[in-house]
């Protein structure tokens, strides 16, 4: 029997279509195909692609501001896809929105910021003023709360920005970008927030980003989107382990992980050059990332592997690690080391060569 309300998913979107009319005679936009997603209460979901692969648009939809041209958005259990404009205000109380550029009132002061939507929900004084006490002290503001957002850091002013979507408690954050407008170190300060925040009031977070660094962080989940499309969805770990498609291979190729030292980017090719080395990028994980198994292949194969760099860390609770290596580029020995990897269950993916 299905349970109470918390256990179904707080957003499902049913095979959801955009497409935006042309404004002459010339083909619509499909700005989003097809995309199915589900999100349970208390998730961190990344939806990541790169500059307009649709991210804007999926926001839109689920948050009522547009209507799908095919399928269907349901958030906490009410179909925003097919309410009016009224129906669709109210629903969308449900979701808090987080913006890359903050979008605080400059006249307002920190408190004032929080207290907004509260005004206009036109709840009582004395009790706008005791929630926004509250959220200030969740987002670490109390002593900023008389502060103008000119007098605020990047940082201070996104925790503005969350404290305000959080006001009107939501089910939902939908982070839009949110941290894509400061340096790493407020990155990861602000998404220690969210996932705090996460934990402490049960509430499911969507994270729209280019970059996989933020969804690697903090997301349970990750779905790529490339033109409109879902091209690749799993539990983070699985993305990051075993990635299948390649646009989600070159997401992950700009992260942290065993990088390539400049001295062997800089002569990288595609084409094998004779007696060329090839470049081979392993991923291990789990129990196998503390296991000797490039000496293993080097016995069992009687070839020389050379660890160029490496890396082992822990993403969503698993280790991870990666290691870049030289083998002979010969097509034969190339072939078995790649196979034998593989049946190791790691992943193996050449990068190119180098003479
Ligand atoms: N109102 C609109 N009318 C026509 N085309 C649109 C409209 N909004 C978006 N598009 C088109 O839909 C596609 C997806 O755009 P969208 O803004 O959703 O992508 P995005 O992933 O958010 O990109 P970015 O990261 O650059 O914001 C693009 O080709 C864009 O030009």
């Amino acid at each position: 029997m299905l349970g109470p309300a918390e256990n179904r998913p707080v957003i499902v979107l049913d095979r959801v279509g955009k497409t935006f009319s042309p404004r002459d005679k010339g083909e619509g936009v499909i700005a989003v195909d097809d995309v199915s997603v589900s999100l349970s209460a208390g998730e961190i979901v990344g939806i990541i692609g790169r500059s307009g692969a649709g991210k804007s648009t999926l926001v839109r939809l689920i948050n009522g501001l547009e209507t799908p041209t095919s399928g269907t958005v349901t958030v906490d259990g009410v179909a925003i896809s097919s309410l009016d404009e009224r129906g669709a205000r109210q629903a969308r109380r449900a979701i808090g929105m987080v913006f890359q550029h903050f979008n605080l009132l400059s006249s307002r002061t920190a408190a004032d910021n929080i207290a907004l939507p509260l005004e206009i929900a036109g709840r009582p004084k004395d009790e706008i003023k005791k929630r926004v006490d509250e959220l200030l002290g969740l987002v670490g503001l109390t002593a900023e709360r008389d502060r103008y957002p000119s007098e605020l850091s990047g940082g201070q002013k996104q925790r503005v920005g969350i404290a305000r979507a959080l006001a009107a408690n939501p089910k939902v954050l939908l982070c839009d970008e949110a941290t894509s407008a400061l340096d790493p170190d407020t990155t990861h300060q602000i998404l220690e927030l969210l996932a705090r925040i996460r934990r402490e009031l049960k509430l499911t977070i969507i994270l729209i980003t280019h970059e996989m660094a933020v969804v690697k962080a903090i997301a349970d989940r990750v779905v790529v989107l490339e033109r409109g499309r879902v091209i690749e969805q799993g539990t983070t770990f699985e993305i990051f382990s075993a990635p299948k498609h390649p646009t989600t291979r070159s997401f992950l190729s700009t992260l942290g992980g065993a990088q390539l030292p400049e001295t062997i980017a800089a002569r990288l090719t595609q084409e094998r050059p004779p007696n060329g080395q090839a470049v081979v990028r392993v991923i291990f994980t789990g129990p196998q990332a503390n296991q000797p198994v490039l000496s293993r292949i080097t016995r069992v194969l009687n070839v020389d592997i050379t660890i160029v760099s490496g890396q082992v860390e822990t993403i969503g609770g698993k280790g991870f690690g990666t290691l870049i290596v030289t083998v002979p580029g010969d097509e034969v020995t190339l072939n078995g080391v790649t196979a034998a990897i593989q049946r190791l269950d790691l992943n193996a993916e050449v990068l190119g060569y180098v003479a």
